[in-house]
């Protein structure tokens, strides 16, 4: 499997931050993280490649350079987002591009708590991109209580913390993946999280602090990738697939439980800790799955993984219903109504609510596909519907699969090599 995204991205940040070098393996090198890594080289940090490691010379906590020319960030939402806050602590200023999806994103969620610190924000329109930021002499500590559930708002709090005097406290009403405080301990930082009766969780982090490079850092592989050949295995007649070393941070397994509900044969062999994170290796076998009512409160833990899970339930028996997915509207396209566009193309019936989706199966999926999905440039989508067309009566067609680099280039090899035939149509140059 690829490395894990989220991590990923952390690891160029808070390794190009850190003093001292940050020994890196098993990095994804999809676009979204190598415009990370880029953007921490226009701002000081050293970073090269020997073998399969990265090596990443940061430049010390404080130490940033402003950068020279605008930082593009290309598809990486994520990129983006926790680099505004890296920054937005800095006496400098910086720019901020993207492609034409990550420029219809809302910003506003991360320069709100940054402007409460004192950040300068120039936007065209509506906080989207481009955009450029200015920090001032010294951002104030605030006490910032997430309004949605979202990784990337509480961290870019906490990177902003970081160059900011006093204790930056972030509140989160409901826990989200947590690899941003797992790595500001692991790097040094002094960091306190309180979880309080109602779940809730509050992350105190004392800013101006010394963060240390480390000398081996592993990144576990992506289970938000690993979603699709793991869907592939369960709707693919006659499958039996094993996938080796899985994240398995609880905050990441929403749709492996589910799947699992729903009657899928994913066996968890060798489970284990490496690097401070649970792994383990995965065997899926083809499985009659069956529908299940999937609450809102799963959605932080698989919030990547609805458009995949949109497909399993194709092929489930009954009514799959899904709850809690307005966040889905915000990502690299509108999610919710491009998995329902691409649902229709193809055959499959379905509901399309506000914030819902229901599906309504078949086991065999004969009449599926036939279908052209238009992407927007998400590579959950293109990936998804892939899926899709392994296991439908006729082929399913994307409209463009280049953004599937952004997360998983060995993708189409992959699938290819479990016997799912995937056909590019290349226009002539
Ligand atoms: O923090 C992160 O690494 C991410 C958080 C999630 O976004 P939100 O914070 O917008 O939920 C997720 O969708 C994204 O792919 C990665
Ligand atoms: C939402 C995603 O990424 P980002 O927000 O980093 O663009 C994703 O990878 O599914």
């Amino acid at each position: 499997m690829p490395g894990d995204k989220s991590i990923s991205h952390r690891a160029f940040l808070f390794g190009g931050l850190a003093s001292g070098t940050t020994r890196v393996t098993g990095l994804l090198e999809g676009e979204d993280v190598l415009a990370t890594g880029r953007a921490m080289i226009a701002m000081g940090a050293l970073i090269r490649k020997e073998g399969q490691t990265f090596v990443v010379d940061g430049v010390g906590n404080g130490c940033l350079l402003e950068p020279e020319e605008p930082l593009d960030f290309g598809n990486a939402g994520t990129g983006a987002r926790l680099t505004m806050g890296l920054v937005g602590a800095y006496h400098f200023g910086s720019t901020f591009v993207g492609d034409a999806s990550l420029s219809k994103r809302p910003m506003g969620r991360v320069l709100d708590p940054l402007r409460e610190m004192g950040v300068q924000v120039v936007a065209r329109s509506k906080d989207r991109l481009p955009l450029s930021i200015h920090g001032p002499k010294a951002t104030a500590p605030i006490e910032y209580r997430v309004p949605m559930a979202s990784a990337q708002v509480k961290s870019a709090v906490l990177f902003a913390g970081l160059n900011t005097p006093g204790v930056t406290t972030v509140i989160e009403p409901v826990m989200t993946r947590d690899h941003t405080e797992k790595m500001l301990e692991g790097f040094g930082a002094n960091i306190e999280v309180e979880t309080k009766p109602d779940g809730s969780r509050h992350i105190h982090l004392q800013g101006q602090g010394e963060l240390r490079g480390l000398s081996d850092f592993q990144v576990p592989g992506d289970p938000s990738s690993a979603a699709f050949p793991i869907v592939a295995g369960l709707v693919v007649p006659g499958s039996d697939v094993t996938i080796e070393n899985v994240l398995m941070n609880p905050t990441r397994i929403g749709l492996i439980e589910t799947l699992r509900e729903m009657g899928g044969s994913i066996e968890i062999l060798d489970a284990r800790t490496e690097g401070g994170e649970d792994v383990a290796d995965l065997r899926i076998r083809h499985s009659e799955l069956t529908s299940v009512e999937v609450t809102a409160e799963r959605a932080p833990s698989m919030i990547d993984e609805y458009p995949v899970l949109a497909v399993a339930a194709a092929f489930a028996k009954g009514r799959t219903v899904m709850r809690g997915l307005d966040e889905l509207r915000v990502k690299e396209s509108d999610r919710l109504s491009a998995v329902a566009a691409g649902l229709a193309a193809n055959n499959v019936r379905h509901e399309e609510g506000a914030d819902w989706l229901v599906v309504e199966g078949d086991p065999e999926g004969r009449g599926y596909g036939g279908g052209s999905v238009v992407t927007h440039l998400d590579h959950r989508i293109a990936m998804s519907f892939l899926v899709l067309g392994l296991a439908s009566g006729k082929p399913v067609t994307i409209d463009d699969g280049r953004m599937i680099a952004t997360s998983f280039p060995e993708f189409e090899d992959l699938m290819k090599g479990l016997g799912g035939m995937i056909e590019p149509i290349r226009e002539e140059a």
